[in-house]
């Protein structure tokens, strides 16, 4: 049974009912496989609509369902999260924020109120409400995703999110996991790092010291940027930081790279960002991930 659900914006959303998760029992390389091969077809489906072969596309569509789908993709998520195999990525933010002041407010009495509110989290690409970030107590989460698997998280496209119209419906933080290296082109990715920005309130000048808010904690499969024909670190840093934002943190595993980016006050003129696919390194063994914006 459908029913109705409030999102931070105000807007009504579709939530559906959702039975609990089943587990999928697999093995670490066949749920590698399963995500590597959502991937893959996501972005043959991708290229497909792009050229308007609609035969092409069906097929694919097909094919995608076939193995499962999104949701079945999402289970594999899901094990890839269990501690053996990595864990919930929103550990290391919660080290990361481990030892900081909720605020820096100047007077005593706005530090007062400020310790108590909760700051205010946006998880895109939400697969549990029961993660490091949300078990913390520290944030107010409004949790999406393409395909609701529990009744705490919105089915919402963050593309389609309706973009806030004050700082009251924007957030503190915005939490983009695993999330960008979904969307299956480099001009989809850069319109979605582009569009966090929207969705972050600004920052004060009295919060100067307030150094991880507001912010975006991004985190990518290690390989799009340590092995990308496209991007690398320093063009990352780049991209993001022609968006307004600076790395306050970082951390490089064996299989991910997690960043804190602090958005900035908007520079007085809105800068014209372009950023084409351009080779940043050679090589036959390299992927081929990259971020664009027109
Ligand atoms: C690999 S899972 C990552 C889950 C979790 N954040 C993590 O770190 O393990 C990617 C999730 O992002 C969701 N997703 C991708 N694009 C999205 C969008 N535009 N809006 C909302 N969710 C999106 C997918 O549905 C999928 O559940």
């Amino acid at each position: 049974m459908a029913r109705k659900s409030k999102s931070k914006s105000g807007s009504s959303l579709l939530s559906r009912s959702h039975p609990a998760p089943r587990r999928a029992s697999l093995s670490s390389k066949a749920t590698r496989t399963l995500i590597r091969s959502h991937h893959t077809l996501q972005k043959k489906l991708a290229q497909a609509q792009k050229a308007g072969d609609d035969a092409a596309a069906h097929a694919l569509r097909t094919e995608i369902e076939k193995k499962g789908g999104l949701e079945r993709y999402q289970l594999a998520s899901i094990n890839g999260q269990t501690p053996s195999r990595g864990g919930d990525s929103s550990r290391v933010l919660m080290e990361w924020l481990g030892d900081v002041k909720s605020s820096s407010s100047s007077s005593p009495k706005d530090a007062a109120a400020d310790s108590t509110r909760k700051k205010s989290l946006l998880e895109v690409g939400c697969l549990s409400p029961d993660n490091a970030v949300s078990k913390s107590g520290r944030f107010e989460v409004t949790r999406i995703d393409l395909h609701s698997q529990h009744a705490k998280i919105l089915e919402q496209d963050f593309m389609q999110r309706p973009l806030p119209t004050s700082d009251d419906e924007r957030f503190d933080m915005i939490s983009l996991s695993l999330v960008l290296n979904y969307v299956p082109d480099p001009e989809g990715r850069g319109q979605m790092l582009q569009r966090t920005t929207n969705f972050l309130r600004t920052k004060q000048q009295h919060e100067e010291e307030e150094e991880f808010f507001p912010s975006l904690f991004l985190v990518l499969p290690a390989p799009c940027v340590t092995n990308s024909r496209y991007l690398d670190e320093d063009r990352l840093v780049a991209i993001m930081q022609s968006l307004g934002y600076t790395c306050v943190k970082r951390k490089l595993s064996a299989k991910l790279i997690y960043g804190l980016w602090v958005l900035g006050t908007p520079p007085e003129e809105k800068r014209k960002v372009v950023w084409k696919k351009e080779e940043v390194r050679a090589g036959k063994r390299r992927n081929n991930f990259a971020v664009a914006i027109k």
